[in-house]
């Protein structure tokens, strides 16, 4: 037995069999010459080409390293290099085991020595070892070891105390030649060649299936039309597709903090979870998924990105918020009775207000009534809706995906007749699960009559309707709105404004409102900016609402739409109502007597 074995790559030995036949590429590796010797007279299996070289432990691991490169599919070896050889090679490592067969061998071959004999070996060989030494009676001392390391430190001990052979592996054997004991190697024999061929073939198909497995939902990974990531807890990108690395050049996704945030959610609730992502010029539409609870890896698709500059017709919200419905108006009660009954209930919800009125946030409490922040809402502008097929299919595939949650659609009487039909065809296909809320300015039935919206969608969206008041028929609620949105603003911008005077409020309650919230909060806004002391006096609300109406009389054109006779009537309605109704002096103003201007009022 040589102490270093000499480094032969690959090909000392070659078996090559049955050309043409789907082989397995095997490489033993043997730590000792005589494993290769016996390898050679054992019948190989038709399926196996086998290469053979010798090479012990770190050697051996360098050999298998450059023949995982070189196309082995399969590496078989011994003891101690076997072990090492499987801790850095990706394919397949078969050990060949000591058999009973090979332990009788060894013990035949000492069998003249009757005292200071030892075996040093791991629990493989030495549990083994001890039940035949017992069977023959032979006094051998058993010592089991953990690592190689210790195998010196035994040998040394051994030799104090008076042992002069050792029987062992090639490690054990090497040291007991270097401290001066007799090493005696237990070798495979035939058999344990031929069971380690067997059980290279078993293994070998099985790592085969699971790697075909593997590769496919690699293949798949890589050519999903859509950005994938895998994450780990700490946000980490541990796996990323194809479509990633083309897509998204910057690290803005993974960088943002929504991305901690999101990931600390789907690991604590186990649900998917959607959000949007402000880049630098992009906004990303994103969904996050749990992939492994244990390893705690979350994967994020992410479904669109658009330019800042886009107006996008359509947004995911994935942590709809909390917004209560102000008020002690009668309308206000009945708004909230409304959102309780509506979002217990199946079936699409239909609501009706001017502009600005609150049915977008109506429709918002009404979802998270009913799913708090478990699902998300999906919004779609209908007035930005254009009719390309790719914006349909875009918002089918996202439904498709959210399965569960709410869909409000907002200014459905302002989608083109033509696309009309596409969303039908949306809504009927639209998972049972989600709920459908849709808005509008005006009364679609009276759109339905004017032939301006199809009857069927009509029937689709609207099984329950709620109608909205303005605010000037709700001004009651104004003092309510005004504590409301100062709270906003504090909380926004840590406004130091507090509260409103009352007979600022009061004044307030004057004015029309045509705007509704969107033009009350406006207002209140401004006049928390325009306040410096805590709270908002009356001075302040005069002062913007002159300003208001300086612009709306210059904004305050009549329309030229209609016929001669319809603008004439417009011109006149204008100016008796700025003269108060006073007719003689709309006349004088129009240049006409009194009674041409009764005539034409009759008309
Ligand atoms: N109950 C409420 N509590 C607090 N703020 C509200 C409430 N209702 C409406 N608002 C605020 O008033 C503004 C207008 O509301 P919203 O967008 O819901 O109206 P809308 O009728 O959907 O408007 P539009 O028809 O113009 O789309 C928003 O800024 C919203 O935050």
């Amino acid at each position: 037995m040589t102490s270093k074995p000499q480094y032969v790559i690959i090909d000392l030995l070659k078996y090559a069999t049955n050309e043409g036949w789907e082989m397995i590429k095997v490489l033993l590796i043997a730590p000792y010459q005589g494993l290769a010797e016996t390898a050679k007279k054992v019948n190989i299996p038709d399926d196996i080409q086998l290469d053979v070289t010798i090479a012990n432990l770190e050697e051996g691991v360098r050999v298998a390293q450059l023949a995982e490169k070189q196309g082995y599919e399969l590496i078989i070896s011994r003891g101690g290099t076997a072990t090492m050889i499987q801790d850095v090679v990706s394919i397949p490592v078969v050990h060949i085991d000591i058999t009973g067969y090979d332990m009788l061998r060894v013990f035949t071959l000492i069998r003249g020595i009757k005292k200071g004999v030892a075996l040093v070996g791991f629990a493989n060989i030495s549990q083994g070892a001890a039940t035949i030494c017992n069977i023959l009676e032979f006094d051998v001392k058993m010592i089991t070891i953990k690592s190689r390391d210790e195998v010196r430190g035994h040998l040394e001990k051994l030799k104090q105390q008076g042992y002069s052979v050792v029987i062992g592996d090639v490690i054990t054997v090497q040291v007991a030649e270097q401290v001066g004991l007799r090493g005696v190697l237990i070798t495979s024999g035939k058999e344990a060649v031929t069971d380690a061929f067997e059980e290279g073939k078993r293994v070998y198909n099985f790592f085969r299936r699971v790697n075909n497995q593997f590769y496919y939902f690699q293949e798949t990974f890589n050519s999903m039309p859509f950005p994938v990531i895998l994450l780990n807890k700490d946000g980490e990108i541990i796996e990323k597709n194809l479509m990633y690395e083309q897509a998204i050049q910057s690290h803005e996704i993974v960088k943002s903090p929504t991305i901690s945030t999101i990931i600390k959610k789907v690991l604590e609730n186990e649900t998917n979870q959607w959000a949007e992502l402000e880049g630098e010029n992009n906004i990303y539409e994103i969904q996050a998924f749990l992939v492994s609870k244990s390893e705690a890896i979350v994967g994020i698709n992410i479904h669109s990105s658009v330019l800042k500059t886009h107006i996008k017709a359509v947004k995911i919200i994935g942590n709809p918020v909390h917004i209560p419905i102000i008020g002690e108006s009668d309308q206000a009660r009945r708004i909230r009775e409304a959102v309780q009954q509506y979002a217990h209930m199946d079936g699409s919800v239909c609501i009706i207000g001017e502009s600005g009125t609150g049915k977008y946030t109506v429709a918002q409490e009404i979802h998270f009534e009913r799913y708090g922040q478990d699902a998300p809402i999906m919004v779609i502008e209908g007035s930005h809706l254009t009719n390309e097929t790719s914006e349909i299919n875009n918002i089918q595939s996202k439904l498709l995906a959210i399965k569960h949650g709410t869909l409000i659609l907002r200014d459905i009487d302002s989608i083109p007749f033509e696309i009309q039909d596409s969303i039908q065809n949306l809504l009927n296909h639209i998972p049972s699960t989600m709920k459908v809320i849709v808005l509008a300015k005006e009364s679609l039935d009276k759109l339905v009559y004017e032939g301006t919206f199809d009857e069927i969608l009509y029937h689709k969206v609207s099984k329950y309707s709620l109608h909205l008041s303005p605010l000037q028929e709700r001004k009651e609620d104004i003092g309510a709105f005004v504590d409301y949105f100062l709270t906003e603003f504090h909380a926004e911008n840590g406004d130091e404004t507090v509260g409103m005077k009352q007979e600022a409020a009061n004044y307030l309650m004057q004015f029309d409102w045509l705007g509704n919230l969107s033009q009350f909060k406006k207002a209140v806004k401004e006049l928390s900016m325009m306040t410096t002391a805590n709270y908002i006096e009356l001075s302040h609300v005069e002062e913007l609402m002159s300003k208001y109406e300086r612009n709306k009389d210059k904004n305050e054109r009549i329309s030229l739409d209609g016929t001669l006779q319809e603008i004439e009537q417009k011109v006149i309605k204008q100016v008796l109502q700025e003269e108060g109704n006073n007719q003689s002096k709309a006349a004088t103003r129009l240049g006409i007597n009194r009674s041409t201007l009764w005539r034409k009022l009759k008309q």
